[in-house]
């Protein structure tokens, strides 16, 4: 029997498959069907976001490699809920708890943390490299090689926008009503992410309301996915934006408290580094283990009457530990 974990990070959800504990890896082809069933919402346990595949690193000062699917199949440089829920995975493995995951950019360090409540782990990951130039995104036809806080009328008519990539691509904007919040980051999120000049590789849409000194609410329209809970490298590349943006708001020696339709984080920004990074502190919660035989993975056909799933209780922590903090 194989073995998939349901897990979030903020309630960005996704499954984790071990590849090295597997009789046979799945190829690239398998993994991109894989993800693009299961993560259906219709599919087991209510679908995923993506897949965070866990794999051994040849780099010498790596525990462990995570390659992030995104829901549609389509791969993606980085995860930052995801690098948390698949560090605490690696820890729990290997009885560490503190090394560097390889990721498609970097190697990247964590850290766990105190539990944030019983039954609530945590884990604090780096997002790195921070690149502002367009080729990192790619963008085009917007009239700028960087974009920090300025208006982009090709793609709206009122708000001001930053392009950061950690090294995932997130075009941010900071609002202030709740219909740009819903009705404009849906209609430009998924204009950005079907065929368009402007971001040919499609793009994560950040909108921010400001709430306070070195606090934030974020929704994020994910490239690959659609709305999502939470977007762990959206959150970290907002709150840097935050900081190069608003520095009067922001205390870069304190975390900043950024609260997400799915819970909360804590990010740590590094603005006057070298090089720029920036941490992001969370919940990894594994909710459910999943046991599948390991054909049925090769064939992409995971479906709920195949698998024996047993529920972690953990996701019952969790919802108490949101609970207790009064989130509006
Ligand atoms: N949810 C993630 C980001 C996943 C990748 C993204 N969809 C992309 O294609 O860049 C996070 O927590 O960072």
């Amino acid at each position: 029997m194989a073995q998939l974990l349901k897990v979030h990070g903020s309630e960005n959800q996704f499954f984790i498959l071990d590849q090295t504990a597997l009789d046979h890896k799945l190829s690239a082809d398998e993994l991109t069907h894989l993800a693009q069933t299961i993560c259906k919402p219709t599919s087991l346990l209510g679908g995923a976001d993506g897949v965070l595949v866990v794999d051994q690193s040849d780099h010498k000062a790596a525990l462990g490699r995570m390659e992030v699917v995104n829901a549609d199949g389509s791969r993606a440089s980085m995860c930052g809920n995801g690098l948390r829920c698949v560090s605490r995975y690696i820890a729990d493995h290997s009885g560490k708890d503190s090394f560097k995951v390889e990721t498609p950019a970097a190697d990247l360090l964590v850290n766990r943390q105190p539990n944030l409540a019983d039954n609530v782990f945590a884990f604090a990951v780096e997002i790195s490299p921070v690149r502002y130039q367009k080729e990192a995104f790619p963008f085009d036809h917007l009239g700028m090689d960087q974009v920090m806080n300025q208006p982009l009328p090709a793609l709206n008519d009122h708000l001001k926008f930053t392009t950061i990539a950690v090294p995932n691509p997130h075009l941010i904007s900071f609002v202030d009503n709740d219909h740009d919040l819903n009705d404009t980051l849906g209609t430009l999120g998924k204009q950005l992410n079907e065929p368009n000049q402007y971001f040919p590789d499609g793009v994560n849409v950040n909108f921010a309301k400001i709430l306070g000194q070195n606090q934030l609410f974020v929704r994020t329209y994910e490239r690959g996915v659609g709305f999502t809970n939470a977007c762990g490298t959206g959150m970290s590349a907002t709150s840097l934006a935050f900081a190069l943006n608003y520095p009067d708001m922001v205390d870069v020696n304190q975390p900043i408290e950024v609260t997400n339709p799915g819970g909360m984080v804590k990010t740590i920004v590094h603005p006057n580094d070298e090089h720029q990074w920036i941490e992001l502190i969370g919940n990894a919660t594994f909710t459910h283990q999943i046991d599948v035989d390991e054909a049925k993975l090769h064939a992409a056909s995971v479906t709920a009457d195949s698998v024996q799933v047993h529920d972690t209780g953990e996701e019952a922590s969790y919802q108490a530990f949101i609970k207790s903090l009064q989130l509006n």
